[in-house]
């Protein structure tokens, strides 16, 4: 792995004055001994992705039309894919490998209740040591394939107290802790095939689709376990102290995690539709307490996943299909 800032994360090495990345893509360059950063957006320039959405569109003779980001435990997403052509993360050209357990590390292209879809069982964060752009490069591949809505799930820590572990929350908003920090995965240079240097984020999670997904849960009858609310994306690895929670809260957050944030950014800079939801796999304590059990654990975030996939899937596949005959 590289250790230095002009990389792109694990797998990535220094040959000479030359950075590279595991498969050997020159990924930034050293002036002696001083360090040239790469800047972000130049990471995957549009000729990269575009090689790797050929690859995956020749490869399954798709052009999917709906992307899937799986969060963590919830795989089984792309397991409902009908005729999947699987092509794990190892084998695609340039591509970054998952690291986290409950991330498989494939990609899964098929069809989902009629409409051709890409979805990825296994995300990239930050923490695994990637920058933003690397995390959020596979949206600007589903982008070149073909992918019109982007739908990222994502296991979260509840701070809304009215959510229950187990409950859905619609995202209708964010708050960028990373942008905060001046982290952003379209800093650096713009390339306009892509989108505008500064893209709107008002209005980025559809509220048409936030509407059907409300009705769907009516009919499945969880409209109890449902809400619409704020994410927001810290770093991690480290779950949150509770004096970070608070102050979270009071900024209006009711779901925390460690992703799709970024991945959201990238995919309406390429004007995407998106759709996202937290699954609540743990409730984040706000207040001081001794209780050993208000401790946040991926185990256990991983188990919830499991225990609520069935729910989480239902309401993917039925919302997929409302899309699917709206246009045919
Ligand atoms: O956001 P996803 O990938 O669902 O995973 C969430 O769960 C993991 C922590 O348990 C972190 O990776 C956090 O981001
Ligand atoms: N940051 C963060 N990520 C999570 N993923 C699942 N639960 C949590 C949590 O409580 N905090």
């Amino acid at each position: 792995m590289c250790s230095r800032d002009c990389c792109s994360g694990p797998g990535g090495s220094h040959r000479g004055n030359t950075c590279t990345d595991k498969k050997g893509a020159k990924s930034g360059s050293l002036a002696g001994e001083k360090i040239i950063p790469t800047p972000q957006s130049l990471l995957y320039p549009y000729e990269v992705i575009e090689e790797i959405a050929d690859f995956i569109t020749k490869g399954s003779g798709m052009r999917p039309r709906i992307g899937i980001i799986c969060g963590s435990g919830l795989g089984s997403l792309a397991d409902m894919i009908q005729d999947p052509k699987i092509f794990e993360y190892e084998k695609i050209p340039n591509f970054p490998v998952s690291t986290v357990e409950g991330h498989a590390g494939r990609l899964v292209v098929g069809t989902l209740e009629g409409a051709t879809v890409m979805a990825m069982q296994g995300r990239f964060h930050f923490y695994e040591g990637y920058p933003l752009a690397k995390c959020s490069m596979p949206v600007r591949v589903m982008k070149l394939c073909g992918v019109e809505y982007l739908f990222a799930t994502n296991a979260a820590g509840g701070i809304n107290p009215r959510f229950q572990v187990g409950d859905i929350m619609l995202m209708h908003d964010h708050v960028n802790m990373l942008g905060f920090a001046g982290n952003s995965p379209l800093q650096g240079p713009n390339d306009p095939r892509f989108g505008p240097r500064f893209p709107a984020l008002v209005n980025s999670y559809n509220k048409d689709l936030i509407n059907k997904a409300i009705e769907i849960a009516k009919a499945m009858g969880i409209e109890s376990n449902i809400h619409v609310g704020v994410y927001s994306c810290l770093g991690g690895p480290n779950y949150e102290t509770i004096a970070e929670l608070k102050a979270l809260r009071m900024m209006g957050v009711d779901a925390v995690g460690m992703s799709t944030v970024h991945e959201v950014i990238t995919a309406r800079h390429c004007d995407m539709k998106v759709f996202a939801f937290s699954l609540i796999t743990n409730k984040c304590a706000t207040e001081y307490s001794d209780k050993k059990d208000e401790e946040a654990n991926h185990d256990e975030v991983m188990a919830v996943a499991k225990n609520r996939q069935k729910a989480c899937c239902e309401l993917v596949s039925r919302l997929i299909r409302e899309i699917h005959m709206a246009s045919a």
